[in-house]
């Protein structure tokens, strides 16, 4: 890694826009580390006062701030964002108050379209995108379980990235920097656009991947979504689609997605954000992705009709 600068101090306010499962580890963690942290919940949601984490080191209360009303925020110099992709808009509000140009903004979520829906409402902040390999469940409001192996998160090799690494390594969670950031967000992708849809569709967890026919369809998919990744600058191997479904397989019994998770709780999904990316970006290049753009109708129907 380069030159590391503006080493962040326990005393270094944080706000974290998405009280949900990423946002409640990320601010708990970072406020355990002295950090105050001021959470920013969906407006007239109840107030989050204080978090209870579960992780390897047992169960941890820390209080927090908590901010319900966008208008009333100043900028802040470290600003994480852990909503949902389709939350984006809620997610705007918060920024034209949150972020200045001395703001470093950490955008932790799926998907590979962070700085293009983020920086036009930056303020001239820097954006650091993260991908999120921790897993985490909101057990219920401020209240969350943090599950991991391996580094919990990836950033890249940039300016906004070494800043944000700093922070985030205050964490414990474990930051990957790669100097290559859009393949690692493309190899994430591809399990996201994926098992999150195929999951979700058939209300079943990995184990549907045994299912011959179901295992022929994500390799056909997997091999889409890699095409396209391809062509959008990601340096994927040739035997990226095996790799997949190698770490699919490798998941323990009973792992399911959050897109799952979503569809079960009658939540909104991801759909767009993940399988929508990798088709809009097929359409730039003008790569044909039939088996994407049907699962995508479907799983979009879906959540219609669950809404
Ligand atoms: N959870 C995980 O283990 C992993 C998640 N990811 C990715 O991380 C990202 C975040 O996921 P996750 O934390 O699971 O999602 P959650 O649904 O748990 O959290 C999203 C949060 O955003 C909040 N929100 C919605 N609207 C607003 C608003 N107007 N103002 C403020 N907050 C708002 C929601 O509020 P409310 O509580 O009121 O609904 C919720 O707390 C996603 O892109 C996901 O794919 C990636 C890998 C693993
Ligand atoms: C990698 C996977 C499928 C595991 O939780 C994920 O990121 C998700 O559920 O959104």
């Amino acid at each position: 890694m380069g030159v590391r600068v503006s080493e962040p101090s326990g005393s270094d306010p944080v706000a974290i826009v998405g009280p949900g499962a990423v946002g409640l580890a990320l601010a708990a963690r970072l406020a355990l580390e002295g950090h105050p942290v001021t959470l920013c919940g969906r407006s007239g949601s109840a107030t989050v006062a204080e978090i209870e984490l579960t992780d390897h080191q047992g169960i941890r209360t820390v209080a927090v701030d908590w901010q319900d009303d966008p208008a009333r925020v100043s900028p802040f110099r470290w600003v994480v964002v852990g909503t949902k992709l389709h939350q984006r808009d809620a997610a705007h509000a918060w920024l034209e108050g949150l972020v200045d140009r001395d703001t470093v903004l950490v955008v932790a979520q799926n998907g590979v379209e962070h700085r293009d829906w983020v920086s036009p409402h930056a303020a001239g902040g820097q954006v650091a995108p993260a991908l999120v390999h921790f897993n985490a469940e909101r057990l219920g409001r401020g209240r969350v379980e943090v599950r991991q192996d391996g580094a919990g998160l990836v950033i890249g090799d940039d300016a906004p990235g070494r800043r944000a690494h700093a922070l985030l390594e205050r964490t414990g969670l474990g930051v990957q920097v790669v100097a290559d950031f859009t393949t690692a967000a493309w190899h994430k992708l591809m399990v996201n656009a994926v098992a999150n849809p195929v999951t979700a569709l058939t209300s079943r967890r990995v184990e549907v991947f045994r299912d011959p026919s179901v295992r022929d369809l994500a390799a056909a998919m997997l091999g889409e979504v890699a095409a396209v990744g391809r062509a959008e600058g990601a340096r994927l191997p040739d035997d990226a689609v095996d790799d997949v479904l190698a770490w699919i397989d490798a998941r323990p019994s009973g792992a399911g997605s959050s897109m799952l998770a979503d569809r079960l709780a009658g939540r909104p999904m991801e759909h767009d954000g993940l399988l929508g990316a990798v088709v809009r970006k097929a359409r730039m290049h003008g790569i044909a992705v039939p088996l994407c753009a049907a699962v995508l109708a479907l799983v979009a129907a879906l959540d219609g009709a669950d809404h």
